[in-house]
């Protein structure tokens, strides 16, 4: 069973498809990591936000068994990861090592902006998991300020607007709910009810003959 997840930025998405991969004992993916990564290198090696060239190769570089999740999470590196995400030439390189890991033996959980559409378009369970940006800056505002970052939830919320915009407004694989996906808003539910919704949903796919 492929379990495709996306949603803008502090959706609870990963959280969901942390809860499922242990749920149903799934290997799962954090594309966003793949792309903030890259993001992350640019910043570090002080490579242009402009050149397209040095950019995919530092996506083709990538070692994707080498990522760490904690460092990836701070705020600055979201804004990177969406500005070289809406690069056509950095989605090809880390498109083949999505698609593998999503068609392992088994199954899979993804999660990220285009894995029901362009990754994994035949996932026997699509949800696309949203809230409205207030609910989602004041999560990422937790957040951040949870791992000790000095950030207003003003920024937070401007910083959010402008990765929707560019996430959903860029030609290559935008933001985009899947046809077949479910809506999952979880606005004005906590994580405990936004995950037993999720559960709720990959039962009703399971007895649609959707999930195997
Ligand atoms: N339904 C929810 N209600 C409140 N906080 C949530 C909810 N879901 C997730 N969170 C918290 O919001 C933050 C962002 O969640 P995360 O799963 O990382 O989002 P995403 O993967 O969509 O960016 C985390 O700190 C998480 O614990
Ligand atoms: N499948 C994906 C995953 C992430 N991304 C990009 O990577 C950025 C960081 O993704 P993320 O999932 O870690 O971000 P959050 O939702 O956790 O804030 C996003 O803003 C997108 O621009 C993408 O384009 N496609």
């Amino acid at each position: 069973m492929i379990i495709a997840l996306d949603g803008p930025a502090a959706s609870g998405k990963g959280t969901i498809a942390r809860r499922l991969a242990a749920h149903f004992r799934l290997p799962h993916l954090d594309t966003g990591l793949l792309y903030r990564a890259v993001g992350a290198k640019a910043l570090a090696e002080h490579v242009n936000f402009e050149d397209v060239a040095a950019l995919e190769r530092l996506a083709g570089a990538l070692d994707p068994a080498a990522l760490d999740p904690e460092s990836l999470k701070a705020g600055a590196i979201g804004e990177a990861a969406s500005r070289v995400a809406a690069l056509p030439g950095v989605r090809a390189k880390l498109l083949t090592v999505q698609q593998d890991f999503a068609h392992q033996p088994g199954g899979a959980v993804l999660d990220g902006r285009d894995i029901g559409t362009v990754i994994a378009p035949q996932a026997e369970v699509k949800i696309f998991v949203t809230a409205t940006p207030e609910a989602r800056a004041a999560r990422r505002h937790a957040e951040l300020v949870g791992r000790g970052e000095a950030v207003t939830f003003e920024q937070v919320l401007a910083d959010i607007a402008k990765r929707d915009e560019r996430d959903s407004g860029r030609a290559s694989a935008p933001l985009l709910r899947a046809d077949d996906a479910e809506i999952l808003d979880n606005t004005h539910l906590g994580v405990e009810e936004s995950w037993q919704a999720a559960l709720a949903i990959v039962a009703r796919r399971q007895g649609l003959g959707g999930a195997r």
